[in-house]
């Protein structure tokens, strides 16, 4: 178990420069077996908290406590030992190969000569594998895309078969069946080897769909944790995101972008047609309506599509001419 106990991050002033006290008062538990993650717009303080956690920058104030014990007394070793952290890295060692520097995630098992088992070899064989990294083992990490570096950093943090691993953004380079593809992997590392993992992202959707527990960092500097239907339901997600042109739609879990001079739209379509329908409408700046009166109705009729305005029935037989025509009469 991870525990934050009112926890202060940030910097401390030097020189001339005052301290930044970046979070305070942070009250948090992150549970083995869950898949905790940390999400918050920019700039709130998401890595701040990470590095603190993983003991590599000091806490202002409070204490991080790993199983009970303040991290703070661990020597670095057995610090390595139990906590992993894999951070937005671009410096890596140059002259290494991914299975080297995956293989350095063993060192703080390997003790004093730093020499490699066949059991350490079998951990790194795994870890490059389940992170889809094994074919790169022999590249070196200098030449490695954003997405591969990042899978090979990921695959040296599970080589340390720590008790803890907290990642900050590891998705943020990867394509989007990689995305779900990784934290899937989390999911089911932190349930099946009872591993605290605490992960940040910008993703939203992905972190609502999958995410045990979410902290989220609202923009005032607050901690929130909670299931993601909590946070959701609550309205603390969509207190912390929605903007003016940009709203969380709770139900379908998408942002939903709204333009000027909505009106709303009713659909009448079957099967998946009607939320795509609906979607495309939305683009085109209406409000979907599902039931009552509507500005504008919108019927599949199995061969073409048929919308009514102001009372005038228009027919389109495709759907990018529908949208154009819904696009022009939005702004009208
Ligand atoms: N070394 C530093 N010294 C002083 N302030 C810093 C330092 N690093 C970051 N900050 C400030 O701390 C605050 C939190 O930054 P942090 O990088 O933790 O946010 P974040 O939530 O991870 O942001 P993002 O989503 O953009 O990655 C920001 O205001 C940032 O400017």
């Amino acid at each position: 178990m991870l525990s934050l106990r009112s926890l202060s991050v940030g910097y401390p002033g030097r020189r001339r420069r005052p301290a930044r006290r970046v979070l305070e008062g942070l009250e948090a538990v992150a549970r083995p077996g869950d898949l905790t993650v940390l999400i918050g717009p920019n700039g709130t303080g998401k890595s701040t908290l990470l590095r603190t956690l993983a003991g590599l920058q000091p806490a202002l104030e409070g204490q991080v406590l790993l199983d009970g014990s303040p991290i703070t007394a661990l020597d670095e070793v057995e610090r390595a030992r139990r906590i992993a952290v894999v951070l937005t890295e671009r410096d890596l060692p140059a002259l290494l190969t991914a299975r080297e520097l995956t293989g350095l995630g063993r060192h703080p098992h390997t003790g004093f000569t730093g020499r490699l088992t066949a059991a350490d070899q079998a951990v790194i064989d795994w870890a490059l594998q389940v992170t889809g990294a094994a074919h790169l083992a022999h590249r070196p990490v200098t030449e490695l895309s954003d997405g591969e570096r990042q899978r090979v950093l990921t695959a040296r943090a599970l080589a340390q078969e720590p008790s803890a691993i907290l990642l900050d953004e590891p998705t943020a380079f990867l394509d989007v069946p990689s995305r779900v593809a990784l934290m899937g992997l989390l999911r089911r590392l932190a349930r099946e080897r009872s591993l605290v993992v605490v992960v940040s992202t910008h993703d939203l959707e992905l972190a609502l769909r999958i995410a045990d527990r979410i902290w989220l960092i609202d923009p005032a500097g607050a901690l929130h944790c909670g299931t993601p239907e909590e946070l959701t339901l609550n309205g603390t997600i969509g207190a912390s995101f929605d903007g003016e042109e940009l709203t969380f739609e709770a139900a379908s879990g998408v942002f939903v972008l709204h333009g000027k001079g909505r009106g709303t739209a009713r659909v009448t379509a079957d099967g998946t047609r009607r939320p795509l329908l609906e979607r495309a409408l939305t683009r085109a700046g209406w409000h979907p309506s599902p039931e009552g009166p509507a500005d504008l109705a919108v019927t599949w009729t199995g061969e073409a599509y048929e919308a009514v305005r102001d009372g005038t029935a228009h027919r389109f037989t495709s759907l990018a001419d529908l949208t154009d025509w819904a696009r022009h009469e939005a702004n009208r």
